[in-house]
């Protein structure tokens, strides 16, 4: 059984991440202000808002990559991630993926689901250390979670963009994180491909936690449960897409601001 299906899931009630009244300054420029935010385990949780409402920054701080001027950020009740360095944070069990695929084109997507196990860190040891029985079953898991078992042996770089994104989110899974940071994952794909990528969201979120930073107001009402509103550094709103879409201050916000498929 993988590591996280056995982990995950402490109680559904309890917090995998809280954060309390943050605040980010860029050189005087509050880009987050008294934020709280939190989530509990086994949560997809969308992330939306206006151009520069600070979704990336809530993400670059929950992964390490900025640090706040005030507030606190726990993982699971007693981590403060703001004592911690980015990769530490990374080997605390948070993934961040950002929007543009990373992917090693030349090798094959077995090879990079390969490289991103958490014991093979080396590119060269990756590639030439054998996979155990237990390793070689999650590979194979995550090719088929990721709908990628059929091109095993193909290069990544013939992929199409889905499917690279796709690879990509496979290899952040194949480090076992608890709690994954996504960066507008269906950015650029197919209608299908975009389905695809809400259904494997979803399947991803019975043993994970998510928050998806996104954009795309179909894709966010099609597969969104609850949703939280980021307006000028701070929540404007949180609730399920019926309380959102309704919201007065919500409809304020983005009006005029921006003209998006099926917003
Ligand atoms: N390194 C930085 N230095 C100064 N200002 C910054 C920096 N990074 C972000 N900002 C500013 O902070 C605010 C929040 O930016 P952020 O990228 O978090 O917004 P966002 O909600 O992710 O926007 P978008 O949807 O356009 O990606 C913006 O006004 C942005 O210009």
């Amino acid at each position: 059984m993988l590591r996280q299906l056995a982990s995950q899931q402490p109680g559904i009630d309890q917090k995998i991440l809280s954060v309390t009244g943050l605040e980010v300054d860029f050189d005087g420029f509050k880009a987050l202000r008294n934020l709280d935010f939190s989530l509990q385990y086994g949560e997809l949780r969308f992330l939306i808002g206006p151009n520069g409402a600070g979704k990336t920054t809530l993400l670059d701080v929950i992964c390490g990559k900025i640090k706040p001027s005030q507030g606190s950020v726990y993982f699971k009740d007693t981590i403060d991630l703001t004592k911690h360095q980015e990769h530490q944070i990374a080997g605390l069990g948070i993934g961040r993926k950002f929007q543009a695929p990373s992917v090693f084109s030349t090798l094959t997507v077995f090879e990079n689901l390969a490289l991103s196990m958490k014991q093979q860190r080396g590119l060269l040891s990756a590639l030439w250390a054998k996979t155990t029985n237990e390793q070689r079953e999650r590979l194979h898991l995550r090719m088929d979670m990721i709908g990628l078992k059929s091109k095993a042996n193909e290069r990544a770089g013939s992929l199409s963009h889905g499917e690279k994104q796709w690879l990509e989110i496979g290899m952040l899974l194949m480090q076992e994180p608890d709690l994954l940071l996504l960066d507008e994952p269906a950015a650029g794909m197919t209608d299908s491909e975009t389905e695809k990528t809400g259904e494997l969201l979803h399947e991803i979120a019975a043993n994970q936690t998510i928050i998806v930073v996104e954009h795309d107001m179909a894709f966010v009402r099609q597969f969104a449960k609850t949703v939280t509103v980021l307006h000028e550094g701070t929540v404007l709103v949180e609730g399920n897409m019926t309380d959102i879409q309704n919201d007065e201050k919500v409809a304020e916000v983005y009006l005029g601001r921006r003209v998006e498929r099926g917003a």
